[in-house]
């Protein structure tokens, strides 16, 4: 593709370009026949933005807050696993990028930079995403650590009673790299380093 992207759909086409497939499938892909993921795609295409017509314009202000922290616009990264497949800054940079833009960052549990990585890398407004693990102890030690690292809010994940089938992983046989805020955890919870997702998200999950 030449010059730069200058919307999503090129982005997006360049990371497929860019990625190896395994990577490139995790991200873009959804469970089973993906019905979901087609129908969140046409939710999109289905709102519409009416502009208010002769009104003051000069000066704009979408900033609003949520759960009582100010953003520029009501838009916050959402909680995404894994930003190391991508590019070697990882969650960093995303974190970078959005206190550039004054808006806030959802870290994943799953992040491949940890939260104190996070935290000292800018100065984002952070949540930070987990879910009520098997193992509440881990759950309750994570939780400290983001509120020990300034996390504001805690984005609690309750929509993965069980994991999605997702078919271009098991074609893949996509492994998780090594998730930092877990080093250390790894052998006490009785895991490899690096293990096949499933396997990996069916052991911490409850
Ligand atoms: C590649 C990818 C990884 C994701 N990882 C996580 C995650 O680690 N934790 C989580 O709670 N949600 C995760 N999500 C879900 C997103 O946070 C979000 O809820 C979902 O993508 C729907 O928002 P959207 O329609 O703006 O994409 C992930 C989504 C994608 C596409």
């Amino acid at each position: 593709m030449a010059g730069e992207p200058v919307n999503v759909n090129e982005f997006q086409e360049f990371a497929r370009q860019a990625l190896p497939k395994m990577y490139y499938d995790y991200y873009t892909g959804g469970a089973e026949d993906q019905h979901t993921l087609k129908e969140n795609v046409e939710s999109f295409r289905r709102i519409i933005i009416r502009p208010r017509i002769l009104v003051d314009v000069s000066k704009i202000d979408m900033s609003t807050t949520i759960l009582g922290h100010k953003t520029s616009a009501p838009i916050m990264i959402s909680p995404t696993a894994m930003h190391k497949l991508a590019h070697h800054e990882g969650e960093v940079a995303t974190a970078r990028g959005a206190a550039a833009c004054d808006v806030i960052m959802g870290l994943s549990y799953m992040s491949t930079c940890t939260v104190e990585e996070v935290a000292s890398s800018c100065n984002a407004v952070r949540f930070f995403q987990i879910y009520v693990y098997k193992r509440r102890d881990i759950t309750a030690l994570m939780v400290h650590r983001a509120e020990k690292n300034g996390f504001g809010a805690i984005i609690l994940t309750a929509d993965t009673p069980r994991l999605g089938r997702r078919e271009a992983d098991i074609k893949n046989k996509m492994i998780a790299p090594q998730l930092k805020n877990f080093e250390g955890w790894m052998l006490m919870l009785g895991l490899a380093s690096t293990i096949a997702m499933p396997e990996y998200m069916l052991s911490l999950l409850k």
